[in-house]
């Protein structure tokens, strides 16, 4: 707390110094480079979405507010909302063609419309082509002009730290947990329910709306207008603050910013006389500085700083939640749960899993084994809806399953575990609990970024913690997940699981890389939820672990079943010794 009041005070302090008017325009540029840097934190650093199309956004921004206070007559402070809104209405479509792509396409895609854009605005005649607009009115308040560097020094800086601040709180949310989830690939996050194409938008909305909010100031900064800032240029150029800043940073967006705009500008000063030359050498030592500076460090600056900073070690306080969450009601134990019914998989010529059909009671735990290769793990991405079927067919208490996506799945009451595990080793293990419990929230982007859902956020981070103590990680509770050992994480995939409030679970290969007594806790854990009326489908290849513990045992070899019953008969069945069982029976 105490690093973040000094720099409040000294940004609040520093136009009051006796310092040149250059650094103060310097400031007030690093300023609004920051909110660009900042959108591209969430939208690069956190949601792995890169994009060079950046400045556009805050040409929609200045561009709206130069056409709407020239031309129409508009005060500046009413076409603020109006050019972030412009800045959202050009980000939806945008963003809804950007997000699909992937790999190389994504950031050429944004390459592609970030020229585009530029031309656009040189184009068109209301904007003044590549003249650009000029005689745009400067903000005010009652009859005080921002006129001075100095005064509109205020206003970008205090946007900044409101931005930042906003940033933070979403980060720090259900919806922030699900924006960094998109790191971690696709199906984990789907298998959780979250909506991947809603959580990228989500992103790609909130970095235009504050390059639209940068741009807006820029114009009423400025006064006048034309394409250039808008161009790739300045669009690699944030991108670079971003990446130097540290790119999952909000703080280091900031940091980056001023190490960027400051050395550019230090450069263009000293390099003329050290070099006795006015040609410009300074792009090129930039560009060396900066290739430099990533090489030393892949995670930008801001993680040097950090370590500067004095860090509170104690762990993080759960606020008491004032409400509980919903539980879903469990099936009647017995009662049939799950029918897979002639599930088919064919990857080409190869059939992986074929015409398989069994059932899983209420309240029962059933083995699926099999030697390597026999379909374990396709049958479990059939069943939550990552594969799709090649034929049968999937029902979950009575309703049919096939066709459905993962989240629409998920929302049914069945969670799983992977495995490979999928966690996000950078986040804590509690949020990495909490994402299993995403459905069991609503917050939405808004209420996160004004900190309007912490009675929701608290019952939620408390049910992750309830859990982890529920499968004994509760040491870990704070740790970066990636500290834990291989076993430990699988265990945490399951408590995430269980987070979600399951009536079926499904898991990969839980005892994997677990010992002895571990595998014990694990065996009592699942007995437990068994006795609470939840079922496990479990695929597992320790069999000492699998017979003392399931109910039913289905056996595949190549894609086919071939037996299904008590583990007492399976282990005897001809079939089963041959193919699978025959070296341990
Ligand atoms: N996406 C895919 N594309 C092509 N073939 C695949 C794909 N996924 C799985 N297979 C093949 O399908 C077969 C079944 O694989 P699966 O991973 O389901 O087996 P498994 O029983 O889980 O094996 P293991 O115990 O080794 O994990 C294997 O021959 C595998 O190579």
């Amino acid at each position: 707390m105490l690093p973040g009041a000094l720099a409040l005070i000294l940004l609040a302090a520093f136009p009051l110094l006796p310092v040149p008017p250059f650094w103060i325009t310097l400031a007030n540029n690093i300023g609004l480079a920051s909110l660009v840097a900042i959108g591209l934190v969430l939208l690069t650093g956190v949601g792995g979405l890169t994009s060079f199309g950046q400045a556009a956004f805050c040409g929609f921004g200045a561009y709206t507010t130069a056409v709407l206070t020239t031309a129409y007559g508009f005060s500046p402070w009413m076409t603020l909302p109006l050019s972030l809104a412009v800045g959202a209405a050009v980000a939806i479509p945008l963003g809804l063609m950007t997000v699909r792509l992937s790999g190389h396409y994504l950031p050429l895609g944004t390459i592609a419309w970030g020229l585009a854009i530029y031309y656009l605005f040189g184009r068109i005649e209301l904007l003044g082509r590549y003249d650009g607009i000029s005689a745009i009115p400067p903000l005010e308040i009652g009859s005080y002009r921002f006129l001075s560097g100095q005064s509109i020094f205020y206003v970008i800086w205090a946007f900044v730290i409101l931005t930042a601040l906003g940033a933070q709180n979403l980060l720090d949310s259900r919806v922030g947990r699900a924006i960094r989830a998109l790191r971690g690939g696709s199906q984990a996050a789907e298998a959780f329910g979250i909506n991947i194409e809603r959580a990228k938008l989500t992103v790609f909305v909130f970095a235009a709306v504050v390059a639209a909010l940068s741009g807006w100031l820029y114009a009423h900064m400025q006064r006048s207008i034309n394409p250039t800032p808008f161009g790739l240029d300045m669009g690699i150029t944030y991108m670079l603050m971003a990446v130097i800043g540290g790119a999952g940073y909000v703080w280091g967006a900031i940091f980056g910013a001023s190490v960027v705009l400051i050395l550019k500008e230090t450069l263009q000063r000293v390099l003329p006389g050290l070099l006795d030359t006015t040609a410009n050498f300074e792009m090129i030592v930039f560009g060396i500085l900066l290739v430099g500076i990533l090489q030393l460090s892949k995670e930008g600056l801001w993680p040097f700083v950090l370590k500067l900073l004095p860090r509170s070690r104690r762990s993080r306080q759960l606020a008491e939640p004032s409400s509980q969450l919903d539980k879903r009601d469990m099936p009647e134990r017995g009662t049939p749960l799950l029918r897979i019914d002639k599930v088919r998989k064919q990857f080409g010529g190869l059939v992986a899993v074929n015409d398989v059909s069994f059932e899983i009671k209420a309240g029962e735990i059933v083995g699926l084994i099999g030697p390597n290769g026999a379909g374990k793990s396709t049958t479990f991405n059939l069943i939550t809806g990552i594969a799709s079927l090649s034929g049968g067919g999937v029902a979950y208490a009575g309703q049919t399953l096939s066709g459905l996506s993962p989240r629409e799945i998920a929302k049914h009451g069945v969670a799983r575990t992977f495995q490979h595990a999928k966690i996000l080793p950078d986040m804590s293990v509690l949020e990495n609990v909490a994402l299993g419990a995403h459905l069991r929230g609503s917050a939405g982007v808004f209420r996160s970024i004004l900190r309007l859902e912490r009675k929701e956020e608290a019952t939620l981070l408390t049910e992750a913690a309830r859990q982890i103590e529920r499968v004994g990680l509760g040491q870990y509770r704070d740790r970066p997940a990636g500290d834990l050992a291989l076993g430990q994480i699988r265990i945490l995939e399951i408590a995430r699981a269980l987070a979600a409030d399951p009536t079926l679970l499904l898991l990969d290969e839980p005892a994997a890389g677990l010992r002895h007594g571990e595998k014990q806790e694990l065996s009592n854990l699942l007995k437990k939820l068994r006795s609470e009326g939840v079922s496990v489908l479990l695929v597992e290849h320790d069999m000492g672990f699998v017979m003392g513990l399931v109910d039913n045992l289905v056996v595949l070899d190549f894609g086919t079943l071939i037996a299904q019953g008590k583990p007492q008969e399976v282990r005897k069945h001809p079939a089963v010794i041959a193919a699978y069982l025959g070296g341990v029976a």
